[in-house]
């Protein structure tokens, strides 16, 4: 039962002492008022008057709020009370002149409290989900805005030896202009979005990985604006009412994250609510999703990182996650909760940890459309640069099936590119057995070989290597295995950080003329190997692909070019060609569309040079590109439903398609086909429009 004394405020009154008959009324009521004990004098009146009136009881709270016992002295003895901490000496009376509810109270900067708003007032004035789960007091609030006052966050990270992101070359300047755009973000979505699209090659380092890395980890420290749904595992019970917090009633596309595996991070917990809303930046900028029919959302079931459970100005729930099927209900509600408010919604899956990753996927992929991007788009891109890595060397890509991986990670994004190459093995013909054969995989413990008996999962046991087979042991190192095996790929999705020593490259190097380096693993710091180092150890012949992006090397005075190969070029595409042809699920040819789509971007003359991935300067371009595959292979397996766009899918499949381009189009237009064009038409694309009747030739 919660006991909330009715003390009110403005004269610094308590109503108790002024009306006795209202306070009577309450005890016998039980009616739930604020509770507010704002100075001692009134404290101990509040304590007095309870326990004249045997209220001493000490009251127990069935909600989650964070409270700070406060013992309340009395002349003949102690009775205890609760107040909130850091509750303000003044009491303010929640304004009942607010008529405003849920994302116009955050930005009406007269109520406005953020963070500090109480979980009454967020259930009263419909905030649940707009804020992170924490609750923090005014002086927290003041503290934070003081440090950063007197030193910025940018400053700070410069100077601080122990930030591993800068002292691993991420340059103040860069967050500097993170927070710049940050700032124009929550100010004029579409002022911010045009610079971004314009400027996409330059930008996406920022808003993407790897500042969106730095962002992540500073992500309550620099919390000013609340963007996105924070959905928590306090939640559990109301997450559809609490969906309808969000005010838009159209959303498309939404980005989820536990935050248990922030890029090569590790657990950032709610945290990890950037990478979602960097994700969902992209979408806009580079698939031309409508910035209000996007839902950065975050899922907070705790976090097992002790720094952050540590941190006083952390946001998320100070508890450990949720486990087993405790976690899954809660992810279960979630998404039945948007689904629910949003029947048409793709669900992208971002950053889980390898344990659930998969579990949820296979969960939801057979009814839901949704996809997991580590897993599936990851594949997909990996995949489209071994094709291109192919093509540059003048090959089909069938020889796919003659490469042999060495790939450093196991964890769902290592499994899952492995996985994908195996059945790209078996499209050219390989039995799966073949191919599983062309891949040695490490883990954390080295060479994964039949030595470690049943310890695999059903995914990972094909891919164990006989004990002792080619020389290697379990645990072989990456060194000792590219040095017996000569693989003519080495791939890294291990998020451990510069693991490929200058003997490793060069012994890959040794085998094969031009070797496929992908260290894929973010963000910069986490990355297997430099650019540099891949040159140079390779003496210039390999082709580098990381997952972050790399400048060109010049090398013996020749430039070779630092590709990134980064699930950004898939999931903008793949989801905009489900979403637009409304597509009922993500299947694997949807997939397997995408990378061949992706692969088929680049330029004859490019590919020559080693650059296996297309310039993202046009990113849009390639986004429809893959779309437009994604919607035909949807189209072809039935799954397509939306008219208009399945009507100009039959069109182009008739062949018909030359009428629709006009005399005068631009030439690159004129390459596109009728799907691709269909496409970038619907995209949205960030301009001013009148907000007010302008007759004409009054604007000039
Ligand atoms: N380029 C891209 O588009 C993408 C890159 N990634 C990156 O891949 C990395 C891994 O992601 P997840 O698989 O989800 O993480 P994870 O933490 O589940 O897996 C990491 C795997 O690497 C292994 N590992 C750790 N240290 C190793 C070492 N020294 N040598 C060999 N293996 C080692 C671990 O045992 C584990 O199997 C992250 O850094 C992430 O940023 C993930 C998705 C997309
Ligand atoms: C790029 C990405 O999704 C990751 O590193 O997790
Ligand atoms: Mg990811």
């Amino acid at each position: 039962m919660i006991r909330r004394f009715p003390f009110v405020s403005r004269n610094q009154q308590p109503l108790s002492a002024r009306h006795p008959a209202l306070l009577q009324r309450w005890e016998k009521s039980k009616i739930s008022c604020a509770l507010w004990a704002p100075s001692s004098s009134v404290r101990s009146l509040a304590a007095s008057t309870i326990a004249g009136n045997g209220s001493d009881d000490d009251p127990s709270l069935s909600d989650n709020r964070q409270l700070e016992r406060v013992d309340v002295q009395r002349s003949d003895g102690e009775v205890r009370w609760r107040y909130y901490k850091g509750f303000p000496d003044r009491h303010q009376e929640l304004p009942t002149y607010v008529r405003q509810l849920g994302p116009a109270v955050l930005a009406n900067p007269h109520i406005n409290k953020g963070t500090a708003f109480l979980w009454s007032e967020r259930e009263r004035f419909h905030l649940r989900g707009l804020l992170p789960a924490r609750m923090v007091s005014m002086e927290d609030q003041t503290d934070r805005v003081v440090e950063e006052f007197r030193e910025g966050a940018w400053d700070k990270a410069a100077r601080d030896p122990n930030d591993e992101m800068v002292s691993a070359g991420l340059t103040p300047d860069n967050i500097r202009k993170w927070e710049y755009l940050t700032g124009i973000q929550g100010q004029n979505e579409t002022l911010y979005y045009r610079v971004l699209l314009d400027n996409f090659e330059e930008m996406a380092s920022v808003v993407y990985t790897p500042t969106v890395g730095w962002a992540c980890l500073n992500f309550s420290r620099m919390f000013r604006v609340a963007r996105g749904m924070y959905f928590s595992s306090r939640d559990k019970g109301h997450m559809v009412s609490i969906a309808y917090n969000w005010p838009s009633h159209e959303v498309d596309a939404i980005v989820v994250t536990d935050g248990s595996r922030i890029l090569g991070l590790g657990d950032l917990g709610m945290n990890g609510m950037g990478i979602s809303i960097g994700k969902l930046d992209l979408y806009v900028a580079a698939a031309g999703f409508h910035p209000a029919r996007v839902l950065p959302c975050v899922m907070d079931v705790g976090t097992n990182n002790d720094k952050l459970l540590e941190d006083k100005n952390y946001l998320g729930l100070s508890q450990r996650r949720l486990e087993g099927e405790e976690y899954l209900q809660v992810m279960d509600e979630f998404v039945a909760a948007v689904k629910a408010r949003w029947p048409k919604v793709i669900i992208q899956f971002e950053d889980f940890r390898t344990e659930y990753a998969s579990k949820l996927l296979e969960r939801y992929r057979h009814h839901h459309l949704c996809f997991n991007d580590d897993i599936q788009g990851t594949a997909a891109t990996a995949l489209a640069g071994i094709y291109a890595g192919l093509a540059a060397m003048d090959k089909p890509y069938s020889d796919i099936r003659h490469l042999r991986f060495v790939v450093c990670g196991a964890g769902s994004a290592g499994m899952g590119v492995v996985l994908w190459l195996c059945k790209a093995m078996e499209r050219h013909g390989a039995d799966p057995e073949e191919a599983a054969r062309n891949f040695w995989i490490l883990d954390a413990d080295g060479l994964m070989t039949t030595a470690r008996g049943d310890s695999f999962d059903e995914t990972t046991r094909r891919f164990a290597r006989p004990e002792g087979g080619d020389g290697l042991n379990d645990g072989a190192n990456v060194e000792e295995v590219v040095t017996k095996i000569r693989p003519e790929v080495l791939l890294g999705l291990s998020g451990a950080g510069r693991i490929w020593s200058p003997e490793t490259i060069t012994a890959l190097a040794e085998g094969t003329e031009r070797p496929l380096i992908f260290p894929m693993s973010n963000p910069s710091h986490k990355s297997e190997c430099s650019a540099e180092d891949a040159a140079k150890y390779a003496e210039g012949r390999g082709i580098f692909a990381s997952g972050s992006p790399f400048d060109d090397v010049t090398y013996k005075g020749k430039v070779l070019p630092s590709n990134q190969s980064n699930n950004l070029y898939v999931f903008p595409g793949l989801a905009l060609g489900a979403k637009l042809c409304q597509a009922t699920l993500v299947t694997d040819g949807m997939i397997m569309a995408a990378s061949e789509a992706l692969a088929s971007c680049n330029h004859p003359e490019d590919l020559v040079k080693g650059r296996i991935y297309p310039g993202l300067s046009d990113v849009r371009s390639i986004s429809a590109r893959v779309a437009a595959a994604v919607m035909r292979q949807a189209h072809s397996e039935g799954i397509a439903s939306h008219p208009k766009a399945v009507a100009v899918m039959d069109r182009e499949a008739r062949d018909d398609d030359d009428d629709e381009q006009a005399d005068g189009e631009e030439e690159d237009d004129k390459k596109r086909t009728l799907l691709e064009r269909y496409i970038l038409n619907q995209m949205y694309y960030p301009a001013y429009t009148p907000l007010a009747y302008v007759p004409p030739g009054v604007l000039e």
